[in-house]
């Protein structure tokens, strides 16, 4: 595939801080790589070194074949995560001040109707709600047809279904040939547009796959949530640790499990258990006359993804879990209420 977008071990520092610490990757022709991370990252230090906004200390860039700061602007477009344009103008006059930028743009109001705005043209941009005027700063990014689209949080802020045509818009953009680069703190949007994801983790680039791919390798199985309240619920008083389920009671059940204690319930956590299988998880619990409150079953996903890698970087970095999904605690290991826990 045709590289279009690549980052060979760039480097950037702020003070003390190594925003980024040697990211390489390279994003081919018509790809969607969406970058995720917690804040701080470094997903925007990246952005900006790949679109000339910011110089890296070490490394190199290339877009469409070229450094950033030298790539023609006509065939890119980008979105910064602060975008603030022009509010005295109305939409349709900021996407026409963009458009009037390029030499051949497009026609305005066809952009207004991509970001799914075709009855906002005349609404001023001051007064457009905060989703409308994130979709029109969208829009902008448009005019010139380009090649290359580099979208920093494109849709913080936007409605679910105002989402949804932005997301639309993408995947026909990419259907098309255009190369997408994009950040996000919703994993629903990373999960459906990324062809490729990317975490990145105090400036490091520590997993990147198809969104499959990552699940596969970092999410664990499916898995069966079961909550049971603790024994001594009603009985304890508030100050008093809860006794936690004991975990041999799930001995002879078949799959593998965590338990976890908080002050009303312990959640069982059943992995490796498909659908048809929980009919024989309720059938233990019912013979054993184990009282619960609730049976939830889940598919692991991007977001689990994200929470294990989070909390095992935030563990390297400060001996602390951060608050993952548990999926990687110990097989009926009980966890202590209070491990881990900060004076107020
Ligand atoms: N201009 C700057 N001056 C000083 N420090 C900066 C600057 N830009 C970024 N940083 C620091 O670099 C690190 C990475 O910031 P960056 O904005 O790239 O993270 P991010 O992943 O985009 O975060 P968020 O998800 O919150 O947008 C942070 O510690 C940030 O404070």
């Amino acid at each position: 595939m045709e590289a279009v977008v690549v980052a060979d071990e760039l480097q950037r520092s702020y003070g003390d801080t190594d925003a980024l610490a040697g990211v390489s990757l390279s994003i081919g022709r018509g790809e969607v790589f969406a970058l995720i991370g917690p804040n701080g990252a470094g997903k925007t230090t990246l952005v900006r070194a790949l679109t000339g906004t910011t110089v890296p200390d070490g490394g190199s860039a290339r877009v469409l074949g070229n450094s950033p700061e030298t790539v023609d602007r006509d065939r890119l477009g980008v979105l910064p995560q602060d975008f603030s344009p022009p509010d005295r103008l109305t939409a349709r006059e900021l996407l026409a001040y963009y458009a009037g930028l390029y030499e051949e743009p497009r026609d305005p109001d066809a952009v207004l109707a991509d970001v799914g705005l075709a009855d906002a043209g005349d609404t001023w941009y001051e007064n457009l709600s905060g989703g409308q005027q994130r979709r029109v700063c969208v829009g902008t990014t448009l005019v010139n047809d380009p090649d290359v689209l580099v979208l920093d949080e494109p849709t913080t802020g936007i409605d679910p279904a105002g989402r949804r045509t932005v997301w639309r818009l993408v995947e026909s953009l990419a259907d098309a040939g255009t190369t997408v680069l994009l950040t996000t703190h919703d994993m629903a949007e990373a999960q459906r547009l990324g062809d490729r994801v990317g975490l990145l983790a105090d400036g490091e680039l520590i997993a990147v796959g198809t969104p499959e791919e990552l699940v596969t390798t970092h999410a664990g199985s499916s898995r069966l949530t079961v909550e049971i309240p603790t024994p001594d619920a009603d009985t304890r008083a508030d100050a008093d640790p809860p006794t936690p389920v004991d975990p041999a009671t799930f001995a002879d059940l078949e799959y593998p499990i965590d338990v976890r204690t908080n002050a009303e319930t312990s959640t069982v956590v059943v992995r490796e258990i498909s659908p048809t299988e929980i009919a024989s998880v309720v059938t233990f619990l019912d013979e054993r006359e184990i009282e619960y409150t609730e049976l939830a079953w889940a598919e692991p996903d991007l977001e689990d993804v994200y929470l294990e890698l989070a909390d095992e970087t935030e563990v390297a970095r400060t001996g602390r879990a951060g608050g993952g999904t548990g999926a990687t605690m110990a097989e009926t290991e009980v966890a202590d209420p209070n491990e881990g826990r900060e004076s107020p």
